[in-house]
């Protein structure tokens, strides 16, 4: 993949250049109170270093990101503003204005007034229908909008390389690139991942995109895992093993249409050699609330009227059991809604497990994933405490099956 220090001197230097930077600023955001607050800003400080380095050549920096997953068209509780306001604090010295829009007139005027060593924050780039388009004419035509913006391309967004997207993948296409450095830096630790990694092996997953993990189980058995590795499952993607294992699963989260893809993953483990580890006991609530009467049930017996919202403390030992004398652990998705202290503990007990397991057997240990970074860190771990925290979840995961991923193959 070409640096920012080939596309410079490809260009003859950056000074006076309009670049696009594609970064992930997708944070998680507490809407309680009057005003939106970042609960961990973990990926906007993740972003700045690049920046630096451009605006330190003399860039004019044009930042465009997402945040959530808004449906093509403006949503107020999805703007980035509040971004904005953290970058601002961040790039401290530097002038960082904001667009209200991605794309058009008012768009290309912000552009223009950009200075040398300015920043302008382009609003949530998901507002718009062709960013995720899966028409390639009308993604190419909004590409080439977002194009016309500037001189040159510096993909910077590690937790979207995995999309198909306008401003990972076309734009890519349209104006001389290079990879930023966090871009970089994540894929050296994915290759330390997946070339010759020390066994035992372990993958946590868990989290609430369930549909979009699930799928990679599969190849993860096929490719990654092999015998004697451990494939540990928790958070939302749990209840579907559970009920494809034939277990009542209540009002918890199902992917009900996955059920026998899940019961091939059961075999295709037990044939592997595998170990799937999986709850024995959950915390199941009346109602996705922390006060909605949370109490320790098995995971055999989940009340049809409760829903499952972390694993149980006999799984959490469980697992930190099978964690242990690991050597590799990849952790992707809490393992319950840890925003909520009664559902907390399962996370905190698999983040224990990785910290000790770091200590004790030197294992190499990667969380992955906004909201996972943002869990270890919100209860209360360093990042000095594990091997590497990802920017990346999904992203890592399609990475560790083997799979192309369109925003990195589009930089070579
Ligand atoms: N049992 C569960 N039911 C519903 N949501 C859950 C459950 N367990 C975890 N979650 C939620 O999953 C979210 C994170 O999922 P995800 O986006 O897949 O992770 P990441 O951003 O780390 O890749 C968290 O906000 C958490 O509250
Ligand atoms: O949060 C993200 O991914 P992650 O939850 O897998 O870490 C990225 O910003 C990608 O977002 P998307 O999964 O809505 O495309």
């Amino acid at each position: 993949m070409k640096t920012i220090d080939d596309l410079e001197a490809q260009l003859g230097g950056l000074a006076g250049k309009r670049v696009l930077v594609r970064s992930d600023l997708n944070v998680p955001l507490d809407h309680s109170g009057e005003q939106p607050v970042i609960t961990d800003d973990g990926r906007i400080r993740a972003s700045v270093p690049t920046l630096r380095r451009l605006l330190d050549a003399g860039a004019r920096v044009v930042v465009t990101a997402h945040l959530g997953r808004p449906k093509g068209a403006p949503e107020a509780r999805y703007s980035l503003a509040p971004v904005h306001a953290r970058l601002a604090e961040l790039l401290d010295g530097v002038d960082v204005a904001f667009c209200p829009v991605t794309v058009g007139a008012e768009a290309t005027a912000a552009v223009a007034d950009l200075g040398d060593g300015q920043v302008l924050l382009l609003e949530n780039i998901r507002f718009n229908a062709g960013e995720t388009s899966k028409d390639e004419g009308e993604r190419g035509a909004f590409a080439d909008e977002l194009a016309a913006l500037a001189d040159a391309y510096v993909s910077d967004g590690f937790g979207a390389v995995h999309r198909k997207h306008a401003s990972v993948y076309d734009v890519a296409r349209r104006l001389p690139h290079a990879a930023g450095g966090l871009v970089a830096t994540e894929v050296e630790v994915l290759r330390r991942l997946t070339t010759h990694p020390e066994r035992p092996y372990a993958v946590v997953l868990g989290g609430s995109k369930v549909s979009d993990k699930l799928g990679v189980i599969d190849n993860l058995l096929g490719s990654l895992l092999t015998s004697g590795d451990r494939l540990l499952v928790g958070g939302g993607m749990v209840f579907t093993f559970l009920a494809a294992t034939g277990r009542e699963v209540g009002k918890s989260l199902l992917e009900a249409d996955q059920l026998d893809r899940v019961r091939g993953y059961v075999q295709s483990a037990q044939d592997k050699g595998v170990e799937l580890v999986l709850p024995t006991d959950v915390v199941a609530a009346t109602a996705f609330a922390a006060d909605a009467d949370p109490q320790v049930v098995s995971a055999d017996a989940i009340p049809a009227d409760r829903l499952g919202l972390d694993i149980g403390p006999d799984s959490a030992a469980t697992f930190a059991a099978a964690l242990a004398d690991a050597r590799t652990v990849f952790w992707n998705g809490p393992m319950g809604v840890f925003e909520m202290e009664p559902y907390a503990g399962g996370t905190r007990a698999v983040a224990q497990a990785l910290v000790d397991a770091k200590v004790a057997s030197g294992a190499f240990s990667v969380v992955g994933g906004g909201d996972s970074a943002a869990a270890v860190r919100t209860l209360g771990f360093a990042d000095e405490q594990f091997g590497h925290i990802s920017t990346g979840g999904g992203a890592s995961l399609e990475y560790l099956e083997g799979k192309q991923l369109p925003g990195l193959d589009v930089l070579d």
